[in-house]
């Protein structure tokens, strides 16, 4: 069951907040979608699904990045994420803003107590994608994923292991190599315990490097190098190397005075979405 919470008329179409029971997190969630003009016509439209980063809900990406406009010249369905359970009542769970509550880094944790609720993978790909395909015009065959910094991070990582379900992927400025950087390490170490072995299945670069089947119109980033998050913590090189190593396509583009926040994204947004169309409907 989905509940309203609001729905805005955006562009000709239809900009709605909703929350739903998630029954792989055990508790409400809440997502937004953008429906286009299209959606009139009867016929099921491409979705793409963004996933946002540290500190962020389900309104970030549709407040800032100014994507309605050309999803509805497009025909395509946006939905947004939140970022991770809330209320799960972690000790602790909200005491820091790059782990815990706004920090789900989209992967199902393993390690008590944060593997009752913190199942974002689960949740983005079966809950999210099931509520999505129940109650808006969606075509279950051409979805794309993107996503920004964490979730970058996500984007790809449930990209390369779930080819089945996204067809299409890009980010701007992703964490592109968790395991090794201070994030995704605080991260990890919490969700999925001390077996880096376990770590390397939600890493990026590592599943790239692993990667049997290319996606054969390509892989898209968009990076800024003003961005201060760069050198430490994001580390596009190394996915840009195992990309490299995998033969996979990647359009890795850096672009000088550009910083991490959302006049980045809404720079380059146009892009994404028209990169996606092309992979979903050609
Ligand atoms: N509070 C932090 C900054 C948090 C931040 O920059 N979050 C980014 C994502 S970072 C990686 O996932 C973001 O998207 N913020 C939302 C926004 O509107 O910009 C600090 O103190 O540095």
């Amino acid at each position: 069951m989905l509940e309203t919470l609001s729905e805005h008329g955006c562009f000709g179409g239809v900009q709605g907040y909703y929350r739903h029971a998630s029954p792989a997190i055990g508790l409400d969630m809440r997502f937004s979608v953008f429906v286009p003009p299209q959606a009139s016509k009867g016929s099921p439209l491409p979705v793409l699904f963004y996933l946002a980063g540290l500190t962020c809900t389900e309104e970030t990406f549709m407040i800032k990045a100014g994507a309605q406009r050309v999803a509805a010249e497009l025909g395509m369905i946006l939905v947004a994420s939140d970022t991770s359970p809330r209320g799960a009542g972690i000790a602790g769970e909200s005491d820091s803003w790059d782990f815990g509550v706004g920090a789900g880094f989209y992967l199902d944790a393993t390690q008590a107590p944060w593997s009752q609720h913190y199942r974002m993978e689960s949740y983005v790909v079966d809950d999210l994608r099931r509520a999505v395909l129940d109650n808006f015009p969606a075509d279950p065959q051409r979805m794309g994923v993107f996503g920004h910094s964490m979730g970058g991070h996500g984007a790809l990582t449930l990209a390369l292991r779930h080819r089945d379900v996204y067809r299409s992927v890009s980010a701007f400025a992703p964490i592109a190599a968790p395991i090794n950087c201070a994030w995704g390490q605080k991260a990890f170490s919490h969700y999925l315990g001390t077996d880096r072995q376990a770590w390397k299945q939600h890493d990026a670069s590592e599943l790239m490097r692993a990667l049997q089947t290319p996606f054969p119109q390509g892989i898209l980033i968009d990076q800024g190098l003003a961005d201060k998050f760069l050198a430490e913590q994001l580390l596009p090189e190394r996915f840009e190397a195992a990309c490299k190593e995998a033969s996979q396509p990647l359009s890795l583009r850096r672009h000088a005075g550009y910083d991490h926040g959302y006049y980045f994204i809404e720079t380059f947004m146009e892009d994404h979405l028209r990169f996606h169309h092309a992979n979903l409907v050609g």
